[in-house]
């Protein structure tokens, strides 16, 4: 059930008149890395062209960690990317096009907008909107997008992205979600949500080694216990509550979670443990702020070989799906079957879009 203001009967009707029709469902795109770039720094920039194909998603970065002064050569910067680059962006794209716009509260996002639907809006897939309180600031994004869609002629709807990255916008989550068909997903934004609430931390994302548990302290045969003999401590997920919460949000409205950003670029073993964390808690993907983390989320995202053959294993033997049959002495029934599902439909996905993959999953079968 939508949580827009609009009624129901208005809520996939577009919102200006020769805009496109609003999608009913979001498509199922592999989108296991969003690539981040700033098309301010040439060097970067000289890159993009050559990870197309090797990437689900490059994003052009607009917002933090864009100099104030580079705000305008970054928004060129996208625009002359876009158009100099083959197969980068739209529906048939094997490398999606994003955007991560500016602050709806800054001097810089109206022009973000204005310039880019018009000149690259073909290619566009998501933008991406930055500390999203609630779901009026989707509602304002819906209706601008509409007009410059209209405007610029667009035959489909630019989808958006919501960062969760303030208390306001986590208080908020189920009714930013169901604000507009446009909604395509949530990323965590674990930086700027943490400054927001207060946390005691400096980091990008990923764990903390304060932020644990301790084993109890042993107690001697007189029963007295030791509280200061040697007790293992075991290190905690900061972000398991958000995340958690996020993915339900996002299964409730039929749109994608993702984990954001881990800025220790150089703690590749630390990184690849917080992405497992999410996909394994439902997120379909995450950010990539490094070349090098791209292939730990391509990896991470894609069900292992071994999970997709159990999966296979448990779909042919369930048969018609309905009852329940042992197999390697665990029982599995219509829940595990569905869980099974959803793996294998996502290997169909990504088989369908990484040759190497296809060539994998296609090597359980001849096995
Ligand atoms: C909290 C948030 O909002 S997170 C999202 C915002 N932050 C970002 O988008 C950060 C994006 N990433 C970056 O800015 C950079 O990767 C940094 C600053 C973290 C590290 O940059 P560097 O110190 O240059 O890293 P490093 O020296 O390892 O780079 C190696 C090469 O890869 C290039 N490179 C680095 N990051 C990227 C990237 N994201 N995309 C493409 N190329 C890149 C560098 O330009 C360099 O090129 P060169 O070999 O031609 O010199
Ligand atoms: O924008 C991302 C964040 O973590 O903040
Ligand atoms: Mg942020």
């Amino acid at each position: 059930m939508p949580t827009s203001s609009r009624s129901a009967k208005d809520f996939f009707r577009p919102l200006a008149v020769g805009a496109p029709e609003p999608l009913r469902e979001v498509p199922a795109r592999p989108s296991r890395a969003i690539h981040f770039f700033d098309p301010s720094n040439e060097k970067m920039a000289a890159k993009i062209p050559q990870m197309v194909g090797t990437v689900d998603v490059l994003l052009g970065n607009l917002e933090d960690a864009v100099k104030a002064d580079s705000k305008e050569a970054a928004r060129t910067g996208l625009v002359r990317i876009a158009q100099d680059t083959e197969g980068l962006g739209g529906p048939e794209a094997k490398t999606q096009l994003w955007t991560r716009i500016n602050a709806l509260d800054s001097p810089w996002v109206l022009e973000d907008l204005t310039t880019l639907i018009p000149a690259i809006g073909h290619q566009l897939d998501v933008v991406m909107v930055p500390k999203v309180q609630g779901a009026e600031d989707i509602h304002y994004v819906d209706r601008i997008l509409a007009q410059l869609e209209a405007r610029a002629g667009l035959d489909r709807p630019i989808l958006v992205h919501a960062i969760l990255e303030t208390a306001r916008g986590m208080a908020n989550v189920e009714e930013i979600c169901g604000a507009s068909p446009r909604m395509q997903g949530l990323s965590l934004g674990p930086a700027d949500l943490a400054a927001d609430r207060r946390m005691k931390t400096t980091r990008v994302g990923g764990g903390h080694p304060g932020y644990l548990v301790r084993q109890d302290p042993p107690r001697d045969d007189l029963g007295v216990t030791h509280v200061d003999a040697e007790r293992r401590t075991f290190q905690q997920d900061l972000w398991h509550y958000t995340i958690a919460r996020m993915v339900d949000a996002c299964a409730m409205h039929g749109i994608y979670p993702y984990y954001g950003p881990f800025g220790d670029i150089a703690d590749t073993v630390a990184c690849e443990d917080q992405f497992r964390n999410a996909f394994l808690l439902g997120c379909v993907g995450t950010w990539s702020l490094h070349p090098k983390q791209i292939a730990i989320a391509n990896r991470v995202f894609s069900p292992s070989v071994e999970d997709i053959a159990h999966a296979r294993r448990v779909v042919a033997a369930m048969g018609d799906g309905t009852g329940a049959v042992m197999l390697d002495g665990k029982m599995e029934d219509d829940a595990s079957l569905k869980q099974c599902l959803v793996m294998v439909e996502l290997a169909e996905q990504l088989a369908a879009i990484d040759p190497e993959l296809a060539r994998a999953y296609a090597a359980i079968e001849e096995a």
